[in-house]
């Protein structure tokens, strides 16, 4: 689905942000890209939906070099939504705002209408299509951002800090659409600084440290990592040391959230219980 071949990344300015990358990203994976402020992430995510292109290297999306080929076109195959859905938004209606990428792109008046209602019942905003999106909260706001990515039925989602500046149930209504996505076979890349995210929703991870690749392996194997992740500041998520804690006594083999803990406790304790009352 993306390939990048040593890609390099400098700015106008000089800045020299990404260097010498090479990342392929297979159908249906759920990547997660972390690293400490200023590691490069968002510039390497600028660089797969060609709002940058590569100064030296090059990336292909489902074959389509980013370098040759018109932003309007990637945009067919390649979603992103930014951080900040107010950076994204600036039709008056919801209805627009969703239907702004599909005019782009010479969609019909016809189809319009049921992409657009489709992709506002996917993230439940289907009654709010009349409504101005800046009547909405920040977390709604982040949902019409999302439907006009869905709308245009791209394979990949790219997610840069998607819960940022949300309040817990904001993030999480978000999180859970993205993960039903993933589900139906969605190629989902998301930066996040949420360690916690990482461990619940990724099943690969890519550690970038000043712009080049530093982990890049399951949740489970970078996690485990945690010399390697305290080089750029991080850490894994409470309930994943814990988890680890645990592992080491034979219990938790494949749990590293909270959910999961619980629901594998609950799971032993009833067993328990059954042999008990038996
Ligand atoms: N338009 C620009 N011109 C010059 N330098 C830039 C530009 N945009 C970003 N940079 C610099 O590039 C480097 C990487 O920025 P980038 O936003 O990609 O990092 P990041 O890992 O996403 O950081 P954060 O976690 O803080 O969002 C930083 O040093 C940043 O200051």
């Amino acid at each position: 689905m993306i390939r990048i071949n040593n890609l390099s990344y400098r700015y106008k300015n000089g800045n020299q942000v990404l260097k010498n990358l090479n990342i392929n990203i297979k159908s249906g994976e759920f990547t997660a890209i972390i690293g400490q402020n200023g590691a490069g992430k968002t510039t390497l995510l600028k660089n797969l939906n060609g709002l940058l292109k590569p100064t030296h290297g090059n990336i292909s999306i489902c074959g389509l070099d980013t370098s040759k080929t018109k932003t309007s076109v990637l945009a067919k195959k390649i979603g992103f939504l930014f951080q900040n859905p107010d950076h994204q938004i600036f039709c008056s209606t919801v209805f627009n705002e969703i239907a702004f990428g599909l005019k782009n792109i010479g969609i019909s008046h016809g189809e319009i209408e049921n992409l657009v209602y489709n992709a506002a019942m996917k993230v439940g905003l289907e009654q709010y299509l009349k409504h101005d999106p800046f009547s909405l909260s920040k977390g709604q706001r982040q949902r019409v951002a999302l439907a006009s990515v869905l709308a245009m039925e791209t394979d990949i989602l790219v997610l840069d800090e998607p819960t940022t500046g949300q309040d817990y149930s904001e993030g999480l209504e978000i999180m859970e659409i993205v993960k039903e996505l993933h589900k139906k076979g969605k190629t989902i890349v998301m930066v996040t600084h949420d360690m916690e995210l990482v461990a619940q929703y990724a099943n690969r991870v890519i550690v970038l440290m000043k712009g080049t690749v530093l982990e890049d392996g399951s949740t489970e194997e970078v996690l485990s990592k945690e010399e390697s992740l305290a080089l750029s500041n991080l850490k894994p998520p409470q309930a994943y040391l814990l988890a680890r804690k645990f592992h080491k006594q034979g219990f938790f083999k494949d749990t590293y959230t909270v959910e999961d803990m619980f629901d594998e406790i609950i799971s032993y304790l009833r067993g328990e219980q059954n042999a008990c009352n038996d």
